[in-house]
């Protein structure tokens, strides 16, 4: 038997792996991936579609109904119970495929940000799906990487993996490379214990600090996450408060339509005397009619659409419940760095004392020139500067004219691997001629202490070569760079012509000046430093290492503000959004770029994370809440949080961006986290409801604009709804009232609900925005869906007009064929009992189908009317939702259909309409639009005078 991996020499575990340090061929990684397979799980097993099916027919609201279908059968009327058992399938099937449409679209969204893995393929870093790893590539971890495969470290740097989703353990747990012997280190029988073996890591882990090399050796089902894979992987989706609320409006609904079935059944027997079977016929039907069990299903399938949307703009929802919350966000906390700007830095100047060194060229090709100065001392000044910021740095730079190795995504003809800021410093070296693969050659790195945003530094410690450059007395030599202030904060000495001087208050002012003269214009700037030694360097702990050092310059880089920020943040000051920076860069530079992109205007409130930690709860409630552009700078991650729960106290529905491991408490604690897709860290990522794909804060407003919407649609389809409703039960009301037969028989009413209110319901869902959506402020937190303003509108309003249309259109046929009111009343009793002769049956049929078709054609209005609250149906234009008019022509299908097919007559009661019948409701749909428009003017002009009362300026 092989001993195991982690006995083993370094050498011997890339020979036990036939890989070598260089990393996979390409060619062996595709032998390999057709080996072992792709480094992926199979998807958990899921329920089987019959089986989900057969849940649509047996849930509660299911239940009632089949028993209401057994009732119906028992009491003789055979029809309706045909007709509730109907119900129950269309429904059944309805929901079903709403579902699986919902769950389709969701589970689609899953390829779109694929996991992704740093691996060295022939000495080439790139980056790979997570999928394409196989046993035997070498993988480069950094702070924040989701861990894809097994793998045994080779080379650490202050590594720290958390490893909770396999062992529990929460804390994060120190990893080492060297190997272990053998002996005593696994019990015998022999199950790996991932805490023991320090120089292993496992899938499903995260890298918590640090970094490391590590080769792989076990994928997909084989690493130890495959083993347990089974009993974690199924997530469960849990209903967002919106569906809670949904399902309680459901519930409520249900109720109402309880009792009013009961009460006609009580009314209809002891007032108007029906037989006990036709009452109890009428109950069911009502009960029938009113249960709205359609809109759950719907809803959902809204939300999921919102979400398709928000993908299409970039924003990848994790948690359906994040689109309500979207809905609701009043305040945007935001980071500076690829998010407000383009994280695309370039080097404009270097500061050596007294001295600045313009830099030309733009992006990350190496095209430009770096003016350096002709005196001897100060040229070799700057080229240490160039050289300490090159070398104190992990990223690299990939031209891709060269044949391009692994699937690096080609943007522009140079491209970053790794952090922009430390990029920029390479490319600046580049442009002065100093290739860094050439100076790690003859300076080798011998120890890194990683930038960590805490510090803001970073320090390698190098085997000093380069004596042309700065003489070095002692064996080695290390470089710290980092945020000028904190650098400046650990030095002692200053170089400057060639001579160490001594820092004193006025060397420390001329830097700080340097650095705040650059930092007002927006630049970002680094410090570098450096100190000579021997062998301390190597062995110091890192705060003892970062002492004493010699401060060498300064480094300003540009980071462009994204083109599309500032309209973004205009469009979230219109939608009463205030949007606050939190920025781990120094204030100068925040508030330079916030002014910039008009985050705030005139002179900013910067906060710094110094100033914060001093504030009191209370102190810091005080801030936020009178400021409505606030910058918070130099903020520790952790603070983040505190900023979050702070503005939550006050309650504010947050959304808060980050791309840090540290950021993941503040983005689990705000309403909604938000996670970069591009630049930020796996961790950081499964933490957040939304992903953004391109890193932009404009994605971010576009989301709540989506958000926004999905919300308004569900009013919409509800109001819509709830109309028809009224139309329906109005018949019955009237029939206890006036002694007449009901205008509606109950298959009629079912034949709304069920068929032709359908299609335009889930096209009123799928509304596009509207253009003023951005325009009005958040909705309040605990605002029901079912306000006032909504129910008065639909029971008191659309509702009643259609009611009044149909019983009109009811009574006129009646007196077109010589039946005035008190005629009816007489008959009355003849046709409750069916004992009517046939030609007056014939006439009520007509009526109540007349009745049936005027409901259909007011809803048609209606549904026009119900595209928006208040904009005019006019502006919006009537062909700009298609599929209202595909859910229109399926209305008129159903109807015609049961009004002419001979065999849907029979069961739906109805019978063909004469032409001059058909006139008389044509003219209903347009007063009930004409109407809303006259309601939507008043109430614009209202909300318009109201508007210019207030005080515009916020
Ligand atoms: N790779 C690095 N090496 C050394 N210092 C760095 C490095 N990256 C950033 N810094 C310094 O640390 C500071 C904080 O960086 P951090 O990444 O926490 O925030 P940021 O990128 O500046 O801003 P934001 O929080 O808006 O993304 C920076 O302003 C810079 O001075
Ligand atoms: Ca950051």
């Amino acid at each position: 038997m092989l001993p195991p991996i982690w006995s083993l020499e370094t050498e011997a575990v890339f020979s036990s792996l036939s890989s070598s340090p260089q990393g996979l061929a390409p060619q062996e990684v595709q032998q390999r991936l057709i080996e072992n397979g792709p480094n992926e799980l199979p998807d958990p097993p899921r329920r089987p579609l019959l089986l989900r099916f057969l849940d649509q027919l047996t849930h509660f609201m299911a239940l009632l109904l089949w028993v209401a279908g057994i009732l119906a059968f028992i009491s003789g009327a055979t029809e309706l119970g045909w007709a509730i058992w109907a119900v129950i399938w269309i429904n059944a099937l309805f929901s079903f495929s709403q579902e699986f449409q919902a769950e389709r679209a969701i589970a689609a969204l899953k390829n779109v940000l694929p996991a992704q893995a740093k691996v060295f393929r022939e000495g080439v870093l790139g980056i790979v799906p997570a999928r394409e790893l196989v046993p035997g590539d070498l993988i480069q971890l950094e702070e924040g990487d989701r861990i894809s495969a097994d793998a045994r470290l080779i080379s650490v740097q202050a590594l720290y993996v958390d490893t909770s989703i396999l062992t529990g353990e929460s804390l994060p747990v120190a990893r080492q490379a060297n190997p272990i012997a053998a002996q005593g280190t696994v019990p015998s029988g022999g199950k790996v214990q991932p805490a023991e073996l320090s120089n292993l890591v496992f899938a499903g882990s995260t890298v918590a600090a640090g970094r490391g090399l590590a080769v792989v050796y076990a994928t997909g089902n084989r690493t130890e996450f495959g083993h347990v894979a089974h009993l974690t992987t199924t997530v469960k989706r849990e209903p967002s408060t919106l569906e809670f609320q949904i399902s309680r409006i459901v519930r409520f609904i249900t109720g109402l339509a309880i009792s009013m079935g009961m009460l006609v059944f009580l009314l209809t027997q002891f007032l108007v005397g029906m037989d006990f079977q036709e009452s109890f016929v009428f109950a069911i039907g009502i009960i029938v009619a009113f249960v709205p069990e359609g809109l759950l299903p719907t809803v959902t399938l809204s939300l999921a659409i919102a979400v398709q949307r928000m993908a299409q703009r970039n924003a990848l929802v994790r948690r359906l419940s994040a689109v309500e919350s979207l809905s609701a966000t009043s305040v945007i906390c935001t980071d500076k760095t690829g998010t407000l700007t383009q994280n695309e830095m370039t080097v404009r100047s270097l500061w050596i004392p007294n001295q600045s060194i313009p830099v030309t060229g733009v992006g990350y090709s190496p095209v430009g020139q770096v003016d350096l100065p002709a005196d001897s001392h100060a040229q070799l000044q700057a080229k240490l500067l160039l050289v300490g910021g090159a070398l104190c740095s992990n990223a690299r730079l990939i031209h891709l004219t060269s044949p391009a190795q692994g699937k690096v995504k080609p943007i522009s003809d140079w491209q970053e691997v790794g952090d922009p800021t430390e990029a920029a410093l390479l490319v600046a070296a580049l442009k002065a001629g100093l290739e860094s693969e050439q100076l790690q050659q003859r300076s080798p790195r011998l120890r890194e202490v990683p930038f960590d945003s805490n510090r803001r530094m970073m320090t390698v410690v190098l085997d000093w070569n380069l004596a042309e450059l700065w003489p070095n007395e002692h064996a080695y030599l290390s470089f710290t760079k980092g945020s000028p202030l904190d650098v400046l904060n650990h030095c002692q000495w200053m170089l400057a012509a060639g001579q160490l001087v001594p820092l004193g208050e006025a060397e420390r002012t001329l830097i700080t000046q340097a650095n705040d003269h650059w930092a007002d214009q927006g630049f970002r700037v680094l410090g570098v430093a450096a100190r000579k030694g021997d062998r301390e360097l190597l062995d110091q702990p890192p705060e003892d290492l970062e002492q004493e050092l010699i401060f060498i310059g300064l480094t300003a880089m540009m980071d462009p503000p994204r083109p599309e920020v500032a309209e973004a943040i205009a469009h979230c000051h219109r939608a009463g959004i205030s949007v606050t920076m939190v920025t781990g860069d120094y204030g100068k530079t925040a508030a330079a770029i916030a002014n910039n992109i008009g985050l705030v205007q005139g002179k900013a409130r910067v906060v710094t994370g110094h100033e914060l930690s001093h504030l009191s709860d209370a102190q810091l409630r005080q801030i936020l809440h009178r400021w409505p552009g606030l910058i918070f700078a130099r903020v520790m991650p952790e603070q983040k949080l505190r900023i979050v729960e702070a503005y939550k106290s006050l309650g504010q529905v947050v959304a808060v961006t980050g791309d840090g491991v540290n950021d993941a408490p503040a983005l689990q604690a705000a309403n909604i986290g938000i996670a970069m897709g591009r630049n930020g860290t796996d961790v950081a990522r499964e933490a957040a409801d939304i992903v953004l794909l391109d890193d932009n804060f404009a994605s971010i407003v576009s989301a709540v604009e989506q958000g926004r919407s999905v919300y308004q649609n569900i009013r919409k389809f509800m109001t819509y709804i709830l109309a028809s409703n009224v139309a329906e039960i109005v018949p019955f009301l009237l029939m206890v009232i006036l002694k007449i037969p009901p205008a509606l028989v109950i298959l009629q009413i079912l034949a709304i609900d069920l068929g032709t209110d359908m299609v335009p319901a889930l096209a009123l869902g799928a509304e596009a925005a509207e253009p003023g959506t951005m325009n009005q402020p958040p909705r309040a937190k605990h605002k029901p869906l079912l306000d006032r303003s909504l129910l008065a509108r639909a029971y008191g309003f659309l509702g009643p007009l259609e009611a009044f249309a149909g019983m009109a259109v009811f009574l006129a046929v009646w007196q077109q064929q010589g039946y005035g009111l008190a005629d009816l009343q007489a008959i009355t009793p003849q046709i409750l009992q069916h004992q009517a002769d046939p030609q007056v049956l014939n006439i009520y049929h007509q009526a109540t189908t007349l009745t049936l078709a005027t409901i259909v054609a007011c809803q048609d209005g209606n549904v026009f009317a119900c595209r928006s609250e208040r904009r005019s149906i006019f502006r919006m234009g009537f062909f700009s939702n298609p599929l209202i008019w595909i859910g229109i022509v399926s209305e008129w299908t159903i109807i015609l259909a049961i009004i002419y097919l001979a065999p849907l007559e029979n069961i739906f009661g109805t019978a063909p309409l004469r032409l001059d019948q058909w006139g008389m409701l044509i003219m209903w749909p347009f007063l009930l639009l004409g109407l809303e428009e006259l309601r939507k003017f008043v109430f614009t002009r209202r909300a318009a005078g109201e508007i210019n009362s207030r005080n515009p300026v916020r």
